[in-house]
């Protein structure tokens, strides 16, 4: 119901995850999946008809990088940055022999440096610099490679993400965009963060661009210049996120956290 009447063809793919945000990775050097549909990519990763997933990439190559990222979000569409995706990216690129243990290559937002342990599964990604960051009532909002809204509550084990994450990114400020919605709580030796995502349209495991925002806003907050946000916990794990902060700008950000194949396949499309 969800396949589109054309062509069949088998495509192979990789499923990843990054502290359980999952992605389905697809080798495009030979540009034989670059003509996927919105409703192709929706249909790999929807659950229950598909492999599944949160977003579906393309490694391509370039002249000028070690390889071109191009990411989707589950709803089939081409998304802004994902920071977890793109540390699963490289972790899939040193598997297939393309980079050994550092790399730069090319997303939506721009180039990117990242480094990857020896063992493969955990990748440090360098995220675009930010300066910007504004408020909206008692929430900060900010571009980390992609739009976030960041909102600090209490209790948010019991909150309902889902529901409230919808309603603001689907307000009148946000609703033609889109925006990732961050509740946070800070538990004194940590963060913990859950995240709505635009283009998932549901609450997600982990998000690193999010959880970038919210290290990066928390910071401008408490007005520390350093290199270290405290320890955060998501969904599906734990992250890490380290900067420069001068009080104005934040450079040499790096986004830190595993990234592990699941399993591989094939699926006819
Ligand atoms: N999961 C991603 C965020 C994807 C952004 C996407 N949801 C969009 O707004 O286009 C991450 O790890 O950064």
């Amino acid at each position: 119901m969800l396949k589109e009447n054309i062509p069949m063809s088998n495509i192979p793919f990789f499923k990843y995850q990054g502290a359980g945000n999952d992605f389905i990775l697809i080798d495009n050097r030979g540009l034989e999946y670059s003509n996927l549909t919105e409703k192709q990519v929706n249909f790999l990763c929807n659950r229950r008809f598909g492999v599944g997933a949160d977003g579906l990439m393309l490694l391509q190559n370039h002249t000028a990088y070690d390889f071109e990222m191009h990411y989707y979000n589950a709803d089939g569409r081409l998304g802004s940055m994902c920071g977890n995706g793109g540390r699963c990216i490289v972790a899939f690129a040193k598997a297939i022999g393309i980079i050994n243990r550092e790399t730069n290559f090319l997303a939506v937002d721009g180039a990117h440096y990242a480094k990857i342990s020896e063992a493969g599964n955990w990748v440090d990604l360098q995220m675009i610099d930010v300066q910007d960051i504004q408020q909206d009532e008692e929430a900060f909002v900010l571009n980390t490679g992609s739009p976030h809204y960041v909102l600090e509550v209490s209790n948010l084990e019991a909150l309902d993400v889902f529901a409230e994450g919808k309603r603001i990114r689907n307000n009148n400020t946000y609703k033609e965009k889109g925006i990732n919605v961050n509740f946070i709580e800070d538990k004194g030796d940590h963060f913990f963060i859950r995240t709505f995502e635009r283009g998932v349209e549901d609450e997600t495991y982990a998000c690193g661009t999010g959880v970038t925002a919210v290290a990066l806003a928390k910071a401008k907050q408490a007005k520390t210049t350093g290199h270290f946000s405290k320890a955060i916990k998501v969904l599906g794990g734990d992250m890490r996120v380290e900067y420069n902060y001068d009080g104005q700008t934040f450079t040499e950000i790096f986004l830190c956290g595993p990234a592990e194949l699941v399993f591989s396949g094939s699926i006819e499309i």
